[in-house]
C-alpha cells in the first residue's frame, strides 16, 4: 500500500521544492518503482531509505534524466513541471544536482578542475577555456562554503573532509544561495566519522540558507541524526512519506524498510584457537616498513586507521592484490613471497587466501554472467570444470546463499548487471564466504549494503571464524570492527600505534584512531 502524503508545504506561500507524483518504472518483468510520491520542502534535509534493490537509484536516475519513467508521472520543482524524461539543461536550470557514491571525484585533476568539470565556459570567439576565470569561479564557490581550499592542488592528495567539500562545491555552484536541490546518493559512505561530521556541518549550513537536500543513505544512524523528514521505500513503493525524523529511530526505520524486526546480534563469542593460520614477516608496503603479524585459527583481526595510514595496503598485500616491496606470508606452512609482480593471485587462491575488496563491483563482477555463475566461479574448476555448468552443487550453493544474504531478485539465472548495486555486492561477498578459505581478508565488508544485509554478512563472517577460518577485516567503520573483531590493530603513518584486544568497543576504537597521543604510544599496549 502506498502511504501518499497529502501534506501541504510547510510555508503555503512556497510550493514544494521537489514534488514527485505517480512515478513508476518497469524494466521487463521488474517493476522497480510503483506509483511513488515524494515531497521535499524548501530548506529541508529529507532522507530516503530502503533495502537494496528497493528502487532508490532508479528514482535518482529518473530525476537526473538517465531513465524515462513509465507514462503518468509528474516531477515539479518550485512549482514548475519538468518535461519527462528530464533533459540535462532543464535539470540544471531547475537547480537539481546530484553527488554520486564516493563523491564522484577525479583524483588526478585539481580542486578547481573537479569543481568546474562539465561547467567550463569557452570564450565566445576563441572557444578557449579561460583557466584563470575557471579557477576563480571555483574559488568563489569554495569561499561561499566557508572552506577556501587551495584550488590548484590535486584532489587525490586531499584529506577526506576536503574531498567532500569539493564535491559539494561542484553540486552547488549553479544554485544562487538558498535555492536548488542537491541529491546525495550514498555520497558519504567512504567518509570516516570526523569527515562525515564536517560534511554535514557544511550541508546543514546550505539547508539553513534555503537549499533543499535529498539524502540517500544506508547509514540509518546518520539519517536519524541529520535529517528533518524521511521517506521509506520498500519493493519500489512508498511505505512512509515524509515522516518527521523526530518520530523515528533506527529500529523503527529498519522495521519499516524490511517489513520485519531485525534480531539484534548476539554477544560476540571468540573462537580463537592456538594455531596460527597465517603469519607475515618483514612486510614493506606503502608507508609500512618491517611489519610482522600473525592471525590464528578462528580469529577475526581488524585493521583500521586514517586513510593513508597503511592498513588498506597491508590488507591488499596479504592477498597478492598489491605488490609489496618486501615480505613473506606463510599460510598453513606454505610460503608466499609478497614482493612478486601483480597477476599471480592464483597462487594465493590455491593456498586458501580469499580477498573481498572494497571496490567489489569494479574488481570482481562478471556483468553478463548470471548470479549463479558469479557466485560459484571460484569453485567451478575444483568441482568439475566449466562443462558442468548447471550442476546440482551450483544450484544448491546459489540457493543457500540467496537465502542467507536475502539477494534480490532471488533468481539464480538473472544476469548480475540487472541487480541493484547492493545486491551485486552481496553476490560478490557470498562468492568468497562460500569458499571456506584458510585466510579471508575483507575490505569494508558492509559498505553499500542495507541494514538487513549487514546483519546477515556479520553473521556469515562470524560463522566463517567459528569454522576455523582466520579473518582479517580492513575497515574505517568502528562499529563493524567492534561487533566482529577479537583484536584490532590501529595504524598511523605506516606504524601500528595501538593493538586493542579483549573485546574492543566502538568508542575505544574511535579514540585510538583519532587520539593524537597514540603517536607516542608503543605497539603492544592494550586499551
Ligand atoms: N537496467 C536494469 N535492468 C533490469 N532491472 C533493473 C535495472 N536497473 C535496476 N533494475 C532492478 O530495479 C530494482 C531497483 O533497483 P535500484 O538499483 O533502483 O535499487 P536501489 O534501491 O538503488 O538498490 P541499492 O541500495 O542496492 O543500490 C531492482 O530489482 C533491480 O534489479
Amino acid at each position: 500500500m502506498n502511504a501518499v502524503s497529502q501534506a501541504r508545504p510547510p510555508d503555503p506561500a512556497r510550493p514544494w521544492r521537489l514534488e514527485v507524483a505517480g512515478l513508476s518504472k518497469t524494466f521487463g518483468p521488474t517493476r522497480a518503482l510503483s506509483d511513488v510520491h515524494l515531497q521535499v520542502a524548501h530548506g529541508e534535509l529529507h532522507g530516503l531509505v530502503g533495502q537494496n534493490g528497493c528502487g532508490k537509484s532508479t528514482l535518482v536516475k529518473i530525476l537526473t534524466g538517465g531513465y524515462s519513467p513509465d507514462p503518468g508521472a509528474s516531477v515539479t520543482v518550485d512549482g514548475l513541471r519538468l518535461d519527462l524524461p528530464i533533459r540535462p539543461l532543464q535539470q540544471r536550470a531547475a537547480g537539481v544536482s546530484v553527488v554520486h557514491q564516493n563523491l564522484g571525484l577525479v583524483d588526478d585533476l585539481t580542486v578547481w578542475e573537479n569543481v568546474r568539470l562539465g561547467h567550463y565556459r569557452a570564450g565566445r570567439l576563441s572557444r578557449r577555456i579561460n583557466r584563470r576565470a575557471e579557477q576563480q569561479a571555483a574559488e568563489r564557490v569554495l569561499a561561499r562554503l566557508g572552506r577556501p581550499l587551495e584550488a590548484g592542488q590535486k584532489v587525490g592528495s586531499l584529506p577526506a573532509q576536503d574531498r567532500a567539500v569539493v564535491a559539494i562545491a561542484r553540486a552547488v555552484q549553479d544554485h544562487p544561495p538558498g535555492s536548488g536541490l542537491i541529491i546525495f546518493d550514498e555520497s558519504t559512505r567512504a567518509l570516516g566519522r570526523s569527515a562525515r561530521a564536517r560534511f554535514f556541518q557544511t550541508v546543514r549550513s546550505l539547508v539553513e540558507e534555503g537549499t533543499s537536500v535529498l539524502l540517500i543513505s544506508h547509514q540509518l544512524e546518520e539519517i536519524v541524526e541529520v535529517t528533518d523528514r524521511v521517506t521509506v521505500l520498500r519493493d519500489g513503493a512508498v511505505i512512509e512519506a515524509g515522516l518527521s525524523t523526530r518520530e523515528v529511530n533506527e529500529a523503527s526505520l529498519t522495521r519499516m524498510m524490511l517489513g520485519r524486526h531485525l534480531v539484534t546480534h548476539s554477544r560476540r563469542e571468540s573462537h580463537v584457537q592456538d594455531q596460527p593460520v597465517a603469519s607475515v614477516r618483514d612486510l614493506v608496503v606503502a608507508a609500512v616498513t618491517g611489519l610482522d603479524l600473525e592471525v590464528r585459527r578462528g580469529e577475526v583481526l581488524g585493521m583500521t586507521g586514517l586513510i593513508g595510514s597503511g592498513f588498506v595496503e597491508v590488507a591488499e598485500a596479504l592477498t597478492g592484490a598489491r605488490t609489496a616491496r618486501a615480505g613473506t606470508l606463510s599460510v598453513q606452512g606454505r610460503d608466499l613471497a609478497l614482493d612478486r609482480r601483480r597477476g599471480s593471485t592464483k597462487e594465493f587462491v590455491r593456498a586458501g587466501v580469499a580477498f573481498v575488496p572494497e571496490r567489489r563491483l569494479e574488481a570482481g563482477v562478471a556483468g553478463e554472467l548470471t548470479v549463479s555463475d558469479n557466485l560459484t566461479l571460484p569453485r567451478v574448476s575444483r568441482r568439475g570444470g566449466r562443462l558442468r555448468i548447471g550442476a546440482a552443487w551450483q544450484a544448491e550453493e546459489t540457493a543457500a546463499m540467496i537465502a542467507k544474504l536475502d539477494i534480490r531478485p532471488p533468481d539464480p539465472y538473472a544476469p548480475i548487471h540487472t541487480l541493484s548495486g547492493g545486491n551485486q555486492q552481496k553476490v560478490l561477498l557470498a562468492k568468497w564466504l562460500a569458499d571456506a578459505p584458510h585466510l579471508l581478508v575483507l575490505h569494508e565488508p558492509t559498505q553499500a549494503v542495507d541494514v538487513g544485509a549487514r546483519h546477515d554478512i556479520i553473521e556469515a563472517i562470524r560463522a566463517a571464524a567459528r569454522d576455523g577460518c582466520a579473518v582479517v577485516i580492513a575497515s574505517i567503520d568502528p562499529t563493524d570492527l567492534a561487533v566482529l573483531c577479537d583484536r584490532v590493530l590501529v595504524f598511523r603513518d605506516g606504524q601500528v600505534t595501538r593493538e586493542l584486544s579483549g573485546d574492543p568497543e566502538t568508542d575505544a576504537i574511535v579514540r585510538a584512531v583519532f587520539d593524537d597521543d597514540t603517536r607516542s604510544q608503543r605497539r603492544g599496549q592494550v586499551d
